[in-house]
């Protein structure tokens, strides 16, 4: 008797080739519905599920091959005599491949325009159920859920080698393929937070060379189907392949420019900022996130919320980066900067809009989970608590660097003028440290620009040091016992503070 291959397929791509090849081998083969009439208009030769079990394709599709004789030519021991007799006496015979892929629940739920029922329609229940009892039976059954592996399950074929290990892998696969499956169904079902356990499905991107050191294997995946201001749905277009800590910074610098709706660029050395400018047009926005920083921007990370132009370009390949990102570059800025070999170029799409991705740390036994973050701020959540306000030209500047501090490493204090940072004091164990260090690094700038801190002031030290530098206005979460301390201090020098009411650590 010839081996029985049973063929189910949503994604059609490469089915008609890999059942003529195995028609060739001696193989017959079973199908469904669509699947059935796609193998017969190519001529190959095939019986439809319902001649094996007697049975018809019902209820909408719904019910086609979750059927006994089906399940029990996937699920049945071959070497077990009491199995074996009981497939006899029953007359099924056993099913040697399962070639199945599911039906497209997340490209349909995607959808712009699709119904709810047409969603839950594109829940599939007997694909899954043959893939598992298939991938059970891997020590008989080759459970095929890939069209990237159709030509290596053909050739294997002919050469003898479809085993017990190679079954395996493919049992593996298809396990993963149907968790996450399950894992983006149940996404749909409910948005609760934190629900009793945590599923997360993530797809390969790449094998990376190493990890955040040499000594550490690593690896970079993304969400399925993707669509993002991401890099995972990004493309680079020159240059080597992206390290683990190039991704790192770099997703750090598209944190950070998709606060900014003006033309904007940002640098970032070791995930902090070091430089960031806000103008009219990209080419100052990069000239002021140079000028902020220009001994740090060496072998950095060059994020821009425009497409580079050539002015740009002949600036940014004047020094050594690491990698640009922007959602362009022209013709001539591209031709400058593919000058350099080395350099990484990236194209990704710039909104606005922050992801409501959940954030995950591993720690010792577990992870932690919070969510992405503080509602938008404006105008009527702020409190001014001193005797001086601040102008409007002061609230550009404290809103620019009230955006920035949320990304610089806690204690974080950032200072800035003309919506361009001059100092920024990132990662200290103690904010007068992180006030000191933005303070020295601004110099004589500091005079006349304003200081944002991450989190509020426990004593008034920072803003006796920020009023001794000139510095004209303050934003700051407030909520300290001893607020009224600094805003004393502020009171004393004419300085203006905003209280924002959120804290913004980021350790
Ligand atoms: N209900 C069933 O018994 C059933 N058996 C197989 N399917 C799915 O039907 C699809 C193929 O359908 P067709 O050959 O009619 O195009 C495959 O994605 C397969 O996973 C089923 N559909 C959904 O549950």
């Amino acid at each position: 008797m010839n081996k029985q291959v049973l063929i189910s397929v949503s994604d059609k791509t490469g089915i008609v080739d890999f059942a003529r090849g195995l028609a060739a081998l001696n193989y017959d083969i079973i199908s469904t519905g669509g699947t059935l009439r796609t193998l017969k208009e190519a001529g190959v030769a095939v019986k439809a599920v319902e001649d094996v079990t007697g049975f018809p394709e019902m209820l909408d599709g719904r019910v086609k091959t979750l059927h006994p004789i089906i399940h029990a030519g996937l699920l049945a021991k071959r070497d077990d005599d009491r199995h074996r007799q009981q497939m006899l006496d029953k007359s099924i015979n056993p099913i040697d491949i399962v070639v199945v892929n599911l039906y497209p629940f997340k490209q349909t739920f995607d959808q712009s325009s699709v119904t709810k029922a047409e969603v839950i329609e594109n829940i599939d229940i007997g694909g899954p159920a043959m893939l598992r009892a298939a991938a059970k039976s891997f020590r008989y059954v080759s459970a095929v859920v890939d069209p990237d592996d159709y030509k290596d399950v053909l050739q294997a074929i002919q050469h003898d080698k479809l085993d017990t290990p190679m079954r395996k892998q493919l049992a593996a696969k298809v396990f993963r393929h149907t968790a996450q499956y399950d894992t983006l169904i149940a996404g749909y079902f409910t948005d609760e937070a934190f629900p009793e356990n945590f599923t997360v499905t993530y797809e390969k991107v790449q094998t990376l060379r190493y990890g955040e050191n040499p000594h550490q294997q690593a690896a970079f995946y993304k969400k399925p189907y993707e669509q993002g201001m991401s890099l995972a749905s990004g493309r680079q277009l020159h240059g080597k392949e992206l390290s683990y800590n190039n991704i790192q910074d770099a997703n750090a610098a598209l944190e950070i420019i998709a606060e900014y709706a003006k033309p904007a660029a940002v640098a970032v050395k070791h995930m902090n900022p070091c430089g960031i400018g806000v103008s009219e047009d990209v080419n100052t926005a990069f000239s002021k996130a140079y000028r902020a920083d220009p001994v740090s921007i060496f072998g950095g990370i060059v994020a821009c919320n425009r497409p580079i132009d050539v002015d740009t370009a002949e600036q940014l390949s004047s020094i050594f980066l690491e990698i640009i990102i922007a959602p362009g570059f022209t013709d001539e800025g591209f031709t400058i900067l593919t000058k350099k070999k080395n350099i990484r170029l990236l194209e990704v799409k710039m909104d606005e809009a922050k992801s409501a991705d959940h954030q995950l740390t591993t720690v010792k036994g577990g992870v932690l989970i919070q969510g992405n973050g503080p509602k938008e701020l404006n105008h009527d959540d702020l409190i001014f608590p001193t005797e001086t306000k601040p102008t409007e030209a002061d609230m550009t500047d404290l809103w620019f660097a009230w955006k920035t501090v949320k990304h610089v490493k806690s204690n974080a204090i950032v200072l800035a003028k003309d919506q361009e940072t001059i100092g920024i004091g990132a990662g200290q164990m103690n904010r007068i440290g992180a006030a000191k260090i933005s303070l020295e690094q601004a110099g004589d700038k500091a005079e006349g620009a304003v200081l944002a801190s991450d989190a509020f002031f426990p004593m008034p030290d920072t803003a006796e040091e920020a009023a001794k530098a000139g510095i004209k206005a303050i934003i700051q979460p407030g909520g300290s016992k001893r607020d009224q301390d600094s805003i004393d201090v502020c009171n004393q020098y004419g300085i203006a503070m905003v209280m924002t009411g959120t804290r913004h650590f980021k350790h």
